[in-house]
């Protein structure tokens, strides 16, 4: 069997007397598609954290079978960034040591920033500046900058956030693309499974101090989630997409709707509660 991307043993995190999650044994294995769900709060952009290395482990340990892509949240950027041109963005991604200095490392850092901005499709927009960017365009030029160390997995947070269907199919469709040709793992996180839920392979699921990994029909059943949940939970098949309603937990009195799931605007899956 071939070496997993990421091996969880035993791995835990917890804030002060705050568990997020523990006793995580996991392999993810090479082009495996794995979405990472769960409320506010629950910890899955620190579980990205702890594989890179920026949180560190309450318990247990992360072990990267190959170089780690990260393609952050989308966030408001500074105005440094949205000045700079795209391919600027994407050379972030380059460890300049890696390729030297002089005119050998420069051109070497070229050809993979060349590269990485052919494979999301970026070239007609590559020299314009980010800010001047849509949404999707610009979070094509994230995953390029990850790609440019060719990773072994790829974490990405929340990447289809804030994006139309039609760019939030452009990112999916790259990533899956991605994972088929080189065999890189994805751990997506996300609040909006509806939309990759034909690539996913398993769903690891946090919420209440606990988890569930499985396949989407493992984990998104009325009865898992109940129980993680501890609370009254359905999961609803509507029209071929999911629907969570209820699942609320001590660390979460709020509940989570996700504009449009409810109203039917295809946009993802809705944990709903009593503010429905
Ligand atoms: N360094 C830290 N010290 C203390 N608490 C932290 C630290 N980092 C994160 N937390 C807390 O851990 C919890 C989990 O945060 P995290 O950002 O991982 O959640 P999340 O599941 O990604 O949430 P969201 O869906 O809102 O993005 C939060 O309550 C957060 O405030």
């Amino acid at each position: 069997m071939s070496r997993p991307s990421l091996a969880f043993r035993d791995a835990g995190l917890r804030f002060g007397d705050r568990v997020l999650w523990q006793g995580l044994d996991l392999d993810i294995e090479p082009g495996e598609f794995v979405a990472v769900l769960g409320p506010n709060g629950s910890g899955k952009t620190s579980l990205l954290r702890a594989i890179l290395g920026q949180t560190e482990l309450s318990a247990g340990a992360i072990t990267a079978g190959g170089t780690v892509g990260y393609v952050p949240q989308q966030h408001a950027e500074d105005s440094d960034t949205m000045m700079l041109r795209g391919r600027d963005l994407v050379g972030f991604g380059v460890d300049g040591g890696r390729w030297g200095f002089g005119l050998r490392g420069m051109a070497r850092r070229r050809a993979a920033v060349d590269k990485a901005i052919e494979q999301v499709g970026a070239e007609a927009f590559a020299n314009r500046p980010v800010g001047l960017l849509s949404g999707g365009e610009q979070q094509r030029l994230r995953i390029a900058q990850a790609l440019t160390r060719d990773p072994a997995v790829l974490l990405c947070d929340e990447p289809l956030a804030s994006l139309d269907l039609a760019s939030q199919q452009v990112v999916v469709d790259l990533l899956d693309t991605r994972r088929r040709r080189d065999d890189t793992s994805i751990l997506f996180v996300t609040h909006e499974l509806n939309p990759v839920l034909p690539f996913v392979d398993r769903v690891l699921y946090l919420a209440g101090g606990s988890f569930r990994i499985g396949t989407v029909d493992e984990v998104m059943n009325s009865r898992t989630l109940s129980t993680l949940y501890g609370s009254p939970v359905e999961v609803l098949r509507i029209g071929g997409r999911l629907v969570v309603v209820g699942g609320e937990d001590d660390h979460h009195c709020s509940t989570h709707a996700y504009p449009g799931d409810v109203l039917g605007t295809d946009v993802g899956f809705a944990v709903a509660g009593e503010d429905l």
